[in-house]
């Protein structure tokens, strides 16, 4: 780890999304930085706050004397239920209360004697409306988007797309017409996609829309940021990266975080204890994979956010049932709309050999396990790019957000993947499970998928983009004072710098 003197100490404050997508990255990323110096304030919502004490016991989030847990409320009521808030709700309400807490926080921290002066904020994305503390308070800030490159891209030109008149959609028979598949091709570095491909708030037939306006204009805020955080990697995105570096004067592209935290930090670092699932994981997944054969499972989950119906459920069962293949399914307690589903008897005995259901796992230990053949995933960016880490090809069901982004570009652009019909039935599953487990298209998207392991691997190795831009990013966020947002350093060299990291 890189020291400091005390005062000078860069003091990094992160804030992520109150949802478990948004809190891993973030957590990866706050290790990073703490590994090359950096004190490190990580700021929950109370609620989740409570989740991890519930998940993980009272001392999970102590933390370390230069790592510390901090919680602010997310504005909504308060609740002691394991589930994801309902997403809208949870961004008007963060964007209508979290303001004057997180003000609070960093104006208190500043206070604190030990405590380093906040050198720089890291807020998501989508919570970018707390970059004007930082301006407020003469402090260097900067947006990390946790969704890939295409998706950040696609919300990027909702705001066009309202312009030009393609959305909202004009009645609800433009959801069936085909007129979803109108291609859009204005977006620049984005070849062939059609307005399905676009994230699914633009679904809509309301100019009202909530994650429509929401989304939309939180992509439109990260340009007033010092920079945009990026966890991707240039060889995986590289047109749509070079388009919005044309937009943005500084994209940082630093993923896979996985890989470069495997890359950088030692595995006896004292912030490998730090735990990043709201949901308790179940071990028992990983003693059932290591009694099953090398690439013989089919893994299924499907996030921390998505929801389907009973009969979605059943379909789903039967379908992995009839492929008689192995599976490991990960069954949110939360996964079903409205009561919480039981699976039909017969598929339980059928099935009683060869399946496991639990509710929540370590997911990157799982997908990283040989014996895992193929994953059946949402296309959640974490999942996704977790998936490419470890060489597993992917079945797509996309549920919403960018999910229809990640899902056309692992299925087009990156060979890694084949999409189920949105109105899923049984015999769909089967089919593709069993493509993908005896098909010609599956055996070459297992090598396409050990490829981009590879490529994956590389970025975030020793010279690789990833590993280069981080070291750019600690550079531009750990090395001067700062004020009135501009950073005070020789910007010439730093732009010839940057210039020379972008391949
Ligand atoms: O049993 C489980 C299930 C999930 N996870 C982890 O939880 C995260 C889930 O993230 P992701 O796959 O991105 O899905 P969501 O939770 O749905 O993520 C939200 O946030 C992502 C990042 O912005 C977006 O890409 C998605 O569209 C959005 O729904 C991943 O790191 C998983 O490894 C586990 O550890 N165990």
């Amino acid at each position: 780890m890189a020291s400091f003197g005390t005062e000078k100490r860069p003091h990094a404050v992160l804030i992520p999304q109150p949802a478990q997508g948004h809190i891993t990255p973030m957590l990866k990323l706050a290790r990073l930085l703490h590994n090359r110096g950096f004190y490190i304030t990580f700021v929950n919502s109370e609620y989740n706050h409570q989740r991890f004490l519930r998940s993980w016991g009272s001392h999970s989030l102590d933390g370390l004397h230069d790592f510390r847990f901090e919680a602010i409320p997310d504005g909504l009521p308060s609740s002691d239920r394991e589930v994801t808030q309902d997403i809208p709700a949870l961004c008007l309400a963060t964007r209508a209360h979290c303001g004057a807490p997180f003000r609070a926080l960093v104006t208190g921290l500043n206070d604190t004697e030990g405590v380093p002066n906040v050198t720089c904020i890291i807020a998501d994305g989508v919570m970018s409306f707390l970059l004007r503390v930082g301006d407020e308070l003469g402090i260097l800030g900067l947006v990390f988007w946790t969704t890939s490159a295409c998706g950040f891209m696609g919300y990027l030109h909702f705001a066009e797309l309202i312009e030009r008149g393609y959305v909202p959609l004009k009645d609800e028979s433009y959801f069936t017409s085909g007129y979803l598949e109108t291609q859009i091709d204005w977006v620049p570095g984005m070849r062939d996609i059609r307005l399905m491909d676009f994230p699914s708030f633009i679904r809509t037939t309301d100019r009202d829309d909530v994650m429509l306006n929401f989304d939309g204009g939180e992509a439109q805020n990260a340009k007033t940021a010092s920079g945009v955080i990026l966890n991707t990697f240039v060889d995986l995105e590289k047109e749509v990266i070079q388009a919005l570096r044309n937009i943005f004067p500084r994209v940082y592209t630093i993923g896979p975080l996985s890989l470069l935290l495997d890359d950088q930090i030692p595995p006896d670092s004292v912030t490998k204890t730090i735990k990043s699932s709201l949901w308790k994981e179940d071990d028992l997944c990983l003693k059932w994979l290591e009694q099953r054969d090398e690439a013989s499972v089919i893994y299924v989950n499907f996030g921390s956010i998505t929801v389907m119906t009973e009969e979605q459920l059943i379909e789903f069962a039967w379908g992995l049932a009839n492929s008689k293949h192995p599976f490991l399914w990960v069954m949110r307690p939360d996964l079903i709309m409205g009561e919480s589903a039981l699976l039909p008897q017969e598929f339980m005995e059928q099935t009683k050999d060869r399946c496991l259901l639990t509710s929540w796992c370590a997911q990157e230990q799982v997908l990283s396990h040989s014996a895992i053949a193929v994953f059946l995933t949402h296309c959640g960016w974490n999942s996704t790019l977790e998936s490419v880490c470890s060489g597993v090809p992917m079945i797509c069901w996309p549920f919403f957000a960018e999910q229809p982004t990640n899902c056309r570009y692992v299925c087009k652009e990156w060979g890694l993947g084949m999409e189920i019909d949105k109105d899923v039935r049984r015999e769909g599953v089967e089919v593709l499970v069993r493509e993908m487990m005896e098909g010609k298209k599956g055996r070459e998207m297992r090598e396409k998928a050990m490829e981009w392991k590879v490529r994956a691997k590389k970025a975030a190795g020793a010279q690789g983009s990833s590993h280069r831009n981080f070291c750019r990013l600690i550079e531009d966020i750990g090395g001067g004072t700062h004020a009135s947002g501009v950073l005070i350093e020789d910007s010439q060299n730093v732009q010839l710098l940057y210039d020379a990291l972008k391949d």
